[in-house]
């Protein structure tokens, strides 16, 4: 998938933006402050429907302005063309447009737009907690099989009811109905994730070794309850624990992926830098397996790459870039000199105080 126009009004410190991106590289520079990261921020709201900066989206919409409207064409590698916008209000209106018809999921725009994103923040998801992994575990599944959303929303409607029951110190026999609806969703969810983990393993051995030559990576799945057990089986052994405090503590929705070296989790034994190139492997390993699952590739937004990597993994990682054939966006304080790292000459854009122009010079 790669986008032919982007555009943007009244969101964050840009009125407006509109241009045609290559389809393949494009480097953003401009000084701090100057709306680098907003432009990328754009593009992934459209694939996730949310920012990936914190805050809520009022904080997307041009302080002087009350809504802001992001709209893209995009093209999936079958040449057919997808036009996609998002409207926000102050209000909380939400407006979503597919193909000039009216959604109303965001799911709906979102599987159009495959994003990868790889910022100073991404080292988060081998430090943060296991609910950053399964997003991005859950990123893949939900591309490569579509039965897994609504399998998903199904599951956290039940485990929202289950919860509740178990608050209010509700009816037994309602219990046992969500304890059989968890177990028959959950069931199905774990088996897609196990599929995606065991396909994507290899992908990340091979992109961990390629900028982690000396480190031996294994990946797996913890699911959430104990293997031995069906999750019916293990829902009934914790009922009176889950009862005692409330909610529902195992399930698919405290699954984990394990990262480990020699045995020992990643985050304890790699450094700061290493780290960092672990987590491009990973988003690099989940876009090769996106290319060859549905013949299309994703489209990688990269935030800040000078600050991230040195100058040798960043020649690495655009080389896997090139390599995926992905579009790509990446933004740069100076962008002259990570343009000369890439084989095929990337389109270059500057902003400055949310105008963005284009360079006709690298
Ligand atoms: N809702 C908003 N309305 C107007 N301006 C905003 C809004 N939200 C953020 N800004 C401003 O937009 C500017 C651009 O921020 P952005 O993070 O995109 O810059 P950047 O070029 O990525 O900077 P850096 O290189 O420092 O990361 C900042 O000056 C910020 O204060």
């Amino acid at each position: 998938m790669r986008l032919n126009a982007l555009k943007a009004i009244n969101f964050r410190n840009f009125k407006r933006f509109d241009f045609e991106p290559s389809p393949y590289a494009n480097l953003i520079g401009g000084l701090n402050g100057s709306g680098k990261t907003s432009l990328i921020e754009a593009i992934y709201l459209l694939g996730f429907g949310r920012s990936f900066r914190p805050g809520g989206y009022k904080q997307l919409i041009n302080s002087s302005e009350s809504d802001f409207t992001v709209f893209c064409e995009a093209m999936s590698d079958r040449d057919e063309v997808f036009k996609i916008g998002l409207r926000r209000t102050s209000e909380g209106e939400v407006q979503l447009r597919l193909n000039g018809e009216t959604v109303h999921k965001l799911s709906e725009i979102a599987r159009f737009i495959p994003v990868q994103l790889f910022t100073p923040e991404s080292v988060e998801l081998i430090l943060g907690g296991p609910s950053l992994r399964r997003q991005f575990m859950d990123w893949g599944v939900f591309h490569v099989e579509h039965t897994f959303y609504e399998l998903w929303v199904a599951y956290t409607k039940s485990l929202k009811q289950r919860n509740f029951l178990l608050r209010s110190k509700g009816d037994v026999r309602q219990d046992s109905f969500w304890r059989a609806q968890l177990a028959r969703l959950g069931e199905e969810i774990i088996q897609l994730r196990i599929r995606y983990i065991q396909e994507i393993e290899n992908f990340i051995t091979k992109s961990a070794t390629f900028f982690l030559p000396d480190v031996k990576l294994e990946v797996g799945l913890k699911q959430g309850w104990d293997q031995s057990l069906s999750l019916a089986d293990a829902l009934d052994k914790h009922t009176e624990r889950d009862r005692r405090y409330g909610h529902t503590s195992i399930g698919p929705h405290k699954a984990d992926i394990k990262l480990t070296v020699d045995g020992i989790d990643a985050k304890l034994v790699l450094s700061r830098g290493q780290l960092k190139l672990l987590v491009a492997s990973l988003k690099l390993a989940q876009a090769a397996h996106y290319n060859e699952k549905k013949d299309s590739s994703c489209i990688f937004l990269v935030d800040d790459i000078t600050s991230e990597l040195d100058e040798a993994n960043q020649k690495k990682f655009i080389t896997a870039l090139e390599g995926l054939k992905c579009q790509s966006f990446i933004t740069a304080i100076d962008s002259s000199p990570v343009a000369r790292l890439f084989k095929q000459n990337p389109k270059m854009f500057h902003v400055e105080h949310g105008i963005l122009k284009q360079q006709t010079e690298n």
